[in-house]
């Protein structure tokens, strides 16, 4: 075949597709099923991602060998020793902010709350105060660098959300650096409005909602339609004492109609009924869900809603965990998020899954379909991310290890198991050796490119 593709990575010990014949989510007993090309006797597994960035072909590599004869790569990876999974998804996160919130993780090792902090002033509107005052251009080198971060743990596509501004001007100007990080990074991103993540200081959460919706709402809504922004979800933070159901229920619907998938905070603290809301309003998924009830869980299973689990929450809160095993026993498609914010100042999805195995009693086969096909499907996105299939694009992630379990299996230190990041079939990490002049040892560095 002669012709010329972006990347060919061969020589590798293991591919682990996920899914092998096109499924967009993962329910049940198939989560724990995933597919995998294993290295023969005769040689290892390759990958061939053509010049559009979409994956051509998978297979053994004496196949692939023969098929490629003639074919040029602009760039060759030999995986000897690595095994290869589709680069991963982050569900949930709140990356854009300014002024972190140490002071307030000791309040919690002190015995506070959340929702003390959270009423003392403290918690989200503490970092509202602090965004509000953030250059834009301060937002978003913070937010790139946050994103890098990210590419070095093996992410590929991220939710990333509004949500510390509270008011238009800041509302936007978050949408703002998220849609210009989305065109300048090499990491996919899925932007989401959240106008109502808390009451701003001084209205009520009644006044708040009219404000999402009459004036914000809009507002967003017409920079969509210019083609400034690209928003793809609504979120709304539904908690006692921040927004009741009702009121929720009004903002999602009024997002709807302006093209916003569903996908909100819900059942974190608090059981209110809003995963059974979520679900009748068609919601695509249900972030937390901490202390959904069976029949929330039910609901979700019936409707299709995806529930978005963040382990990272659980641990940093000492909160009951959401009751994962009941609903993948109730065939509810579980996916992952680092919910990374001030409060939880987590971006590694490798720790996330080690997390969600740990405290949610998932098995690592459940947290990797979590953390990619499942994560892509809770963002519309699992056409194209989420496996590694023909067609689909060549995000990779690739570890040196004996087995793809590595990835979860350890705590920290993945920059000395992630060699490669890969998006679209370009390289956009690559763990380096060099010689450390302090020891003259070969130590790991990592570099973006
Ligand atoms: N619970 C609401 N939102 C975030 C926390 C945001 C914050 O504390 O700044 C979450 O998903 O955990
Ligand atoms: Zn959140």
């Amino acid at each position: 075949m002669e012709s010329r593709h972006r990347l060919l990575v061969h020589g590798a010990r293991q591919v682990v597709q996920v899914v092998a014949n096109g499924q967009q989510v993962l329910k049940g007993a198939a989560m724990r099923q995933l597919a995998e090309v294993t290295a023969g006797p005769a040689g290892g597994v390759s990958i061939v991602v053509n010049s559009n960035g979409r994956i051509a072909d998978i297979g053994l590599d004496s196949v692939v060998t023969s098929k490629y004869g003639g074919a040029t790569f602009d760039r060759t990876i030999n995986a000897r020793g690595m095994c290869v999974l589709p680069g991963l998804v982050d569900g949930h996160t709140h990356p854009v902010w300014a002024g972190d919130r140490v002071h307030e993780f000791a309040m919690k090792l002190a015995g506070a709350t959340y929702m003390e902090v959270h009423e003392a002033g403290g918690g989200i509107n503490f970092t509202v105060r602090h965004t509000r005052e953030a250059s834009e251009e301060e937002l978003y080198t913070s937010l790139c660098a946050r994103l890098n971060t990210m590419i070095k743990s093996g992410t590929t596509l991220v939710e990333c959300k509004s949500g510390y501004g509270l008011n238009v001007e800041t509302e936007l100007k978050m949408l703002r650096v998220i849609e210009r990080a989305r065109r300048d990074m090499p990491i996919d991103i899925s932007a989401t409005f959240c106008g109502a993540h808390s009451v701003p200081e001084g209205a009520t959460a009644a006044q708040a909602t009219d404000d999402v919706i009459d004036v914000q709402l809009p507002a967003v809504g017409r920079l969509m339609d210019s083609g400034q922004l690209r928003v793809d979800n609504i979120d709304v933070f539904c908690e006692r004492g921040v927004f009741d159901v009702a009121q929720t229920q009004r903002i999602l619907a009024a997002g709807a109609a302006v093209g916003l998938a569903a996908n909100f905070h819900g059942e974190e603290l608090s059981r209110l009924g809003s995963a059974e809301m979520g679900a009748t309003l068609g919601a695509r998924a249900i972030s937390h869900l901490e202390e959904v009830s069976d029949d929330g869980v039910a609901a979700m299973a019936r409707q299709g809603t995806i529930a978005v689990v963040l382990p990272t929450t659980a641990y940093v809160l000492g909160l009951r965990p959401p009751p994962v095993r009941a609903m993948i026993a109730a065939d509810v498609a579980v996916a992952l998020g680092s919910d990374f914010n001030p409060n939880a100042h987590c971006v590694s999805m490798p720790l996330v899954m080690n997390l969600a195995c740990v405290l949610l009693k998932m098995c690592m086969q459940e947290a990797l379909a979590a953390a990619t096909i499942n994560a892509a499907a809770s963002l519309g996105r699992a056409d194209t991310q989420g496996s590694l299939e023909v067609g689909k694009y060549g995000d990779l992630v690739l570890i040196e290890a004996d087995s793809w379990e590595h990835l979860i299996y350890q705590m920290g230190g993945h920059e000395n198991l992630i060699k490669y990041t890969v998006k679209e079939g370009v390289v956009i990490h690559e763990a380096r050796e060099c010689v450390s002049s302090m020891n003259a040892g070969v130590v790991a560095e990592t570099s973006w490119i």
